[in-house]
């Protein structure tokens, strides 16, 4: 390195990983994120944060985030040679899509936000790919602009000497895993989390059986209001949106004209439908549904394999009341299905098949149980590393 590029260091410090994720570390955290997560703090803007899984009972799903976050983590302290341990802030999965964008910031720019020291920033899909715009730019030094690539990385120092913005995304979806990482202990979310955790997993048996099922939250926390929608009205409930995008409709067997509050209904027990048939599992809730259905597109979709392993998934014509029904639901909940369709993009559905999709709910509950141990038995390490943290910082 010349001394001019050292020096340029200097004055920007940021590193940039290429492949530091690989492609089955994207699709898992993209499946997490398309099944749970919830309106964002920007406009046009979806998020899935670690303290939300755990309030909507699915606290297992945080086990594929804690290898990562321990990498990177690793990955800062060395490249800007801290001389302590760092802690993680922030952790979450945000999603951009069209209309979304950021000026000209740094990442510390509020009095409330000084403790973020350093940011990290995963693409997990393609920018030309997945989605248009969205092109990341340094306002100083280089590189100048990045392209979001699936398992490129860029970390960065949270204060003006990486100022940046984001392009509004033009089309598509951008998801990132955005972390930021402090020297400052008592900012530590672990801590938060581990409270959280307790709660929702000691108070519940081991033995409790579907102990990660989904349990939605408010129902306002997945009502999205396109920010450019032309009739500031429109809204759409985004677990309908996103089965929508997947090919599905959502029935419920109870007779409409006596629930006097729909919105109680995406609490309720209901059964998906694909254009004239109607699948015959029962789900607990539409979050179950959405999360089995992007279960199914993520791992089997294109996979024969446990087909013949299993009994066929029956489905049944739709009967024409029925099929009203769905109508009215999706008068309630998607409005108009045209805005929600430049939202969510349609995945490749060629490929449905009744017989895996039943296959995919007991891969799901496997995948699901698996987690769910772990996180049962990774949270005493959690508690142990607090505890070493604070003496250690009690000492100082
Ligand atoms: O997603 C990105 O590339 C950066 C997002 C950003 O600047 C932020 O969330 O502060
Ligand atoms: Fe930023």
């Amino acid at each position: 390195m010349t001394e001019m590029e050292m020096e340029m260091e200097m004055e920007h410090p940021r590193l940039i990983l290429h492949n530091f994720l690989t492609e089955d570390e994207c699709k898992e955290l993209e499946f997490i994120h398309k099944s749970s997560s919830t309106i964002g703090y920007r406009p046009n803007v979806f998020s899935t944060t670690l303290s939300h899984l755990i309030a909507t009972n699915s606290s297992h799903l945080i086990i594929p985030f804690l290898p990562i976050r321990d990498r990177l983590k690793e990955k800062a302290e060395e490249f800007f040679g801290c001389e302590y341990e760092l802690v993680t802030e922030f952790t979450g999965l945000i999603s951009w899509s069209r209309g979304a964008s950021i000026g000209w910031h740094s990442d510390d720019n509020r009095p409330y936000l000084k403790q973020r020291d350093f940011t990290a920033v995963c693409y997990l899909n393609s920018y030309g790919k997945d989605f248009e715009g969205g092109l990341f730019h340094f306002q100083d030094g280089e590189p100048k602009t990045i392209a979001p690539m699936a398992g490129d990385v860029v970390i960065y120092t949270a204060d003006s000497r990486n100022t940046h913005s984001v392009d509004e995304v033009a089309d598509g979806e951008r998801l990132t895993l955005t972390l930021w990482f402090s020297r400052d202990s008592s900012h530590d979310e672990d801590a938060k989390l581990i409270l959280l955790l307790e709660e929702n997993l000691m108070h519940k048996s081991n033995n409790v059986p579907w102990s990660f099922l989904p349990l939605p939250a408010s129902d306002n926390m997945y009502w999205f209001s396109p920010n450019q929608a032309s009739n500031q009205d429109i809204k759409f409930d985004i677990r309908l949106g996103r089965l929508h995008a997947l090919g599905f409709d959502v029935y419920y067997s109870q007779d409409l004209n006596l629930t006097t509050d729909l919105s109680e209904l995406l609490m309720e027990p209901m059964q998906l439908a694909r254009r004239d048939q109607l699948l015959d599992h029962k789900f607990v809730n539409v979050l179950h549904s959405l999360q089995v259905a992007q279960f199914y597109f993520w791992k089997l979709c294109k996979s024969q394999a446990l087909t013949n392993k299993v009994q066929c998934g029956k489905v049944v014509r739709l009967s024409q009341s029925q099929s009203e029904k769905i109508a009215q639901v999706n008068s309630v909940f998607l409005k108009d299905t045209k805005l929600v369709e430049t939202f969510f993009h349609s995945a490749d559905q060629c490929c449905f098949e009744p017989a895996t999709f039943s296959a995919a709910i007991t891969a799901w509950e496997d995948y699901s149980c698996k987690l769910h141990k772990e996180i049962l038995l990774s949270l005493p390490q959690w508690r142990a590393h607090q505890a070493i943290y604070s003496i250690k910082f009690d000492v100082l």
